[in-house]
């Protein structure tokens, strides 16, 4: 058995799996941010983390469901305000849906999902699923993954914006409010995790949760690469250029 530990030595063990396995260290994530990708491989990024971007009020909507304190849901559901916005037009997800405009991706096709690879679907269905069957405490600690996307974010958008002549801060817009928003939301969640955690078995729990959500992100950015870049196997029904009018 594990000693329990302080929340300092559990925040160390926290922040110790993002150096190890958090998707800034994916290859694919280096080639995107290098200015390494084709126009047509920045589009398949871009069409596939829709169903990311997609499934994140929906994952927290079931957190928010689960939650009894209204404290608790009252600050958990600016989250899903984040990503929905409070009107049409507003909201993560809109400008999600601004970048791949940028990108000449018709909406309706985005939205449809319907080119998606299927291990994204698997991947971001896992997501939803993971936060409606564990505990409280392993649904927030799966979010904190967002430790970690202040500094995988400022990378993104400077090198996108300095390697890819079809990229513009305004298409890029999405990323601007999360670098306030994920500190904001990660420094809340990591507090709930550290003064929750005082077991073994749960400190064991939320470092499995947070191993798991890597794991979500970084089977995103496999299948990806497998699919348009090496070997370049795209799997029937997956986006291919040219075809859905982009
Ligand atoms: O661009 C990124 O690398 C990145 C990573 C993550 C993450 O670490 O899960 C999120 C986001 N972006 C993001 O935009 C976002 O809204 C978000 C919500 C969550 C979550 O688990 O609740 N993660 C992330």
């Amino acid at each position: 058995m594990s000693p329990v530990l302080s929340p300092g030595a559990l925040e160390e063990q926290l922040r110790a799996i993002g150096r190890e396995r958090y998707h800034d260290l994916h290859p694919f994530h280096g080639l995107l941010h290098g200015g390494h990708l084709s126009k047509d491989q920045v589009r398949a990024w871009a069409l596939n983390r829709y169903l990311y971007q997609a499934a994140i009020p929906i994952k927290d909507a079931a957190i928010v469901a689960r939650m009894d304190d209204p404290a608790l849901r009252r600050i958990w559901r600016q989250r899903i305000i984040d990503h929905d916005g409070n009107a049409p037009g507003e909201g993560g997800i809109e400008r999600w849906l601004r970048l791949t405009d940028g990108l000449g991706l018709p909406r309706d096709y985005v939205v449809s999902r319907r080119g998606a690879l299927p291990a994204t679907r698997f991947a971001v269905e896992a997501y939803v699923h993971f936060v409606r069957e564990r505990s409280l405490l392993e649904a927030i600690a799966s979010s904190l993954t967002e430790l970690f996307s202040p500094n995988i974010i400022s990378q993104r958008v400077t090198g996108m914006l300095a390697n890819y002549d079809f990229i513009s801060r305004q298409t890029l817009s999405y990323f601007d409010d999360r670098l306030t928003q994920a500190p904001r939301d990660a420094d809340f969640a990591l507090d709930y995790v550290k003064r929750h955690a005082t077991t073994a078995d749960t400190q064991a729990a939320v470092a499995a949760a947070l191993r798991f959500k890597c794991d979500v992100l970084w089977a995103q950015l496999d299948a990806l690469h497998f699919a348009y870049v090496a070997p370049g196997l795209i799997p029937p029904g997956a986006w291919r250029s040219g075809e859905n009018g982009a």
